[in-house]
């Protein structure tokens, strides 16, 4: 598992009337405010930049030159979804592509062998051949329903999201209708940590919004770590026991 990448990925509402860089700003500010605990169990606060479809490259560049600025300044992973010539010229930590964007090995090509390099799979299959070509992390989805965006299958749920944890060595960041509500199942699905739109940009408050994120993200990964512990304890012990009627 990549140690550095973080748990909570903040995605940008790009969509008119919203505040994407208000929002990159309270959530930075939510993650310095969070206790040394939660930010040690949760990692750096990874900033994916996405705007619409039809945005041109210009409206992509300029959030993403000040999400990048904001993100250095605050020791935050900064990711750039789809168009990797911005990740590039913003010198952004990395990228995330799917199904309609660059193939995952041309986008580790593109990127370099250092980057980060996200890829959006919704089976075991689609996982393993996007690690096959250099993805470091998978975004598995839709794990629920969602506002956010349109034209997506039917949920995953807990178990389907399960299926792709189980089957990849990467980490997994789950997505699409996460709340702090929905955590701890999916870090028990074997989720490495979440991805969010609406849960931070819809809230009254989305500072505190990624307070509450944090504090059960970190919650379900020391219960997850420390039920790992338990399991290799008891393999531990089962391998040094003789096998029932066996010599002793
Ligand atoms: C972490 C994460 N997971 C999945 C996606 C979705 O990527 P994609 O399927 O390419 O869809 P768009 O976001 O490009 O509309 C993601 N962006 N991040
Ligand atoms: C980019 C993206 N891809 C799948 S769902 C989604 C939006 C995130 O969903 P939500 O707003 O429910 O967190
Ligand atoms: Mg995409």
């Amino acid at each position: 598992m990549d140690a550095t990448l973080g748990r909570l990925h903040l995605i940008t509402d790009a969509r008119p009337g919203r505040d994407p860089v208000g929002t990159v700003r309270a959530a930075l500010a939510a993650h310095a405010a969070a206790g040394d605990a939660v930010r040690a169990a949760t990692g750096p606060l990874v900033v994916q930049v996405r705007v619409e479809d039809d945005a041109t490259d210009l409206d992509a560049y300029q959030l993403a030159v000040r999400v990048r600025e904001l993100c250095a300044a605050a020791g935050a992973t900064c990711l750039i979804n789809d168009r990797l010539h911005v990740a590039l010229a913003v010198g952004a930590d990395g990228g995330h592509v799917g199904a309609l964007d660059l193939p995952v090995a041309a986008a580790r090509r593109v990127l370099g062998p250092g980057a980060i390099l996200g890829a959006t799979a919704r089976t075991s299959g689609v996982g393993r051949a996007a690690i096959a070509g250099g993805a470091s992390y998978l975004g598995v989805g839709p794990c629920y329903a969602t506002s956010t965006k349109d034209g997506l299958p039917s949920p995953l749920g807990p178990a389907g999201l399960a299926a792709v944890t189980g089957a990849v060595p990467v980490p997994v960041v789950a997505i699409a209708g996460v709340t702090a509500a929905r955590v701890a199942e999916l870090l028990a699905a074997g989720a490495h940590g979440v991805a969010v739109v609406g849960a931070v940009s819809g809230a009254a408050d989305p500072g505190r919004a990624v307070s509450e994120l944090l504090r059960e993200l970190a919650r379900a990964a020391v219960d997850h770590d420390q039920r790992d512990r338990d399991q290799h304890g008891r393999d531990r012990q089962d391998d040094a026991e003789p096998a029932r009627g066996g010599v002793r």
